[in-house]
C-alpha cells in the first residue's frame, strides 16, 4: 500500500489544509497511508515583525521545502498564495486543487462596510495589495500592520486595536469563521493576491510515484487559472512583498486574466486585462501590458526600499 508523509506549517489554517489533502487521497486511492508532519517555521515564529521586512511569505515556505529535499516528508501542502512565483531546483507544484471563494473579506464589529468607516478609522493589514486598493477607495482610513495567524488578527480586532481587519474569506471559511465576515469585498474593488483561495502540493520532480497519486486532486480549471496568474507574476519580479494582485477565471473556452500593480500609498494602481487559453502566454499578456504602462518604476521603487 503506498504511504504519504505530508509536511504542513502547525497554524489551523495549514493543518486545515493538509487534512484536506489527507481526505482526498483516502478518497481517490482507498487503503493509502497518510500521515501528517507539523512543522513550526520562522515566519510563525517572528510574528511581531512586519511580514514584508522579513523576506515575505517565502518563508513560511523555505522551511517545509527544506523538509521535502531532504526526504523528511512527500509532499508540502501550501497556500499557494505563499508559494513564490519560482520552486528551488529539484522541486515542483505537481497538484493544485479546486478553489474556494478567491475573495478578500472585510471583517467589522462596528459597521458593515469599509465606506461607514470615519476618517483615520485604523484598519489591520500587512499586504501592501490589500492597503493599496483600500486606500484608492476609501483615501480616509489608516492601514496599520497586523500580523499573526487568522485566530491572532480576530484576537486584535476583537480588543480593539482596530476598526476593522481584511482577511481572505477562504480562510475564514475552512476555518468555520465565515459568520465572521460584514463584507466580501469584490474583486473589482480588491483584486486577489496570486493563487489566494487554491491549495497547492509540492513534490520533488524525482517523485514519480507521488506524482501519479496526486493527479486524481488536481483541478484542472483551477490550476490552469492560478499557472496564468503566476506566470505573470513571475515576469514583474514574482515577489511577494510587492503590491502585485491578479485573478484569472474562465469565461466559456478562454481564460479572463486581470492583474493590478499598485504603488503602496494606493496613489498610483496600473491595471491589465486579457483572455486567452493559454495560461502562460495569458500571463505574460498581461505582465507586458502593465510593464508599458510602467510596472517596473513602481516594483524598482518597492525593492529599493
Ligand atoms: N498569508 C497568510 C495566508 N495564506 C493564505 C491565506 C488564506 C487562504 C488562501 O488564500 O488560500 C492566508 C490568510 C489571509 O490572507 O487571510
Amino acid at each position: 500500500m503506498p504511504q504519504i508523509r505530508i509536511g504542513t506549517r502547525a497554524s489551523p489554517l495549514a493543518v486545515w489544509q493538509a487534512e484536506h489533502v489527507r481526505d482526498a487521497l483516502y478518497a481517490a486511492h482507498p487503503g493509502i497511508q497518510v500521515e501528517i508532519i507539523r512543522m513550526t517555521t520562522s515566519g510563525d515564529i517572528l510574528l511581531d515583525a512586519p511580514l514584508h521586512s522579513l523576506g515575505g511569505k517565502g518563508l513560511f515556505v523555505k522551511e517545509i521545502e527544506e523538509a521535502l529535499l531532504a526526504e523528511h516528508v512527500d509532499v508540502a501542502v501550501h497556500s499557494m498564495k505563499d508559494v513564490p512565483a519560482q520552486q528551488p531546483e529539484g522541486l515542483e507544484i505537481a497538484a493544485i486543487m479546486a478553489r474556494e471563494d478567491v475573495r478578500d473579506a472585510f471583517v467589522s464589529n462596528s459597521v458593515v462596510h469599509p465606506e461607514q468607516l470615519k476618517p483615520g478609522a485604523r484598519v489591520g493589514s500587512s499586504s501592501l495589495r490589500r492597503r493599496a486598493q483600500l486606500l484608492q477607495h476609501y483615501p480616509h482610513l489608516q492601514v496599520d500592520d497586523l500580523r499573526g495567524n487568522v485566530a491572532t488578527r480576530l484576537r486584535k480586532l476583537d480588543e480593539g486595536q482596530y476598526e476593522a481587519i481584511i482577511l481572505a474569506v477562504a480562510g475564514l471559511k475552512r476555518l468555520q469563521l465565515g459568520a465572521r465576515i460584514s463584507t466580501a469585498l469584490p474583486v473589482e474593488q480588491s483584486l486577489p493576491a496570486v493563487g489566494q483561495g487554491a491549495v497547492g502540493i509540492e513534490i520533488r520532480s524525482e517523485d514519480t510515484q507521488t506524482r501519479a497519486l496526486l493527479q486524481a486532486l488536481i483541478d484542472p480549471a483551477t490550476q490552469q487559472c492560478v499557472l496564468a496568474e503566476r506566470s505573470m507574476n513571475r515576469i514583474l519580479g514574482g515577489d511577494c512583498r510587492l503590491p502585485v494582485a491578479a485573478l484569472a477565471e474562465w469565461r466559456g473556452q478562454s481564460m479572463y486574466l486581470r492583474g493590478l500593480v499598485a504603488s503602496p500609498d494606493g496613489a498610483r494602481l496600473l491595471r491589465a486585462e486579457a483572455d486567452g487559453a493559454d495560461p502562460v502566454v495569458l500571463g505574460q499578456t498581461v505582465a507586458e501590458q502593465l510593464l508599458a504602462q510602467g510596472a517596473a518604476a513602481i516594483i524598482k521603487e518597492i525593492q529599493s526600499q
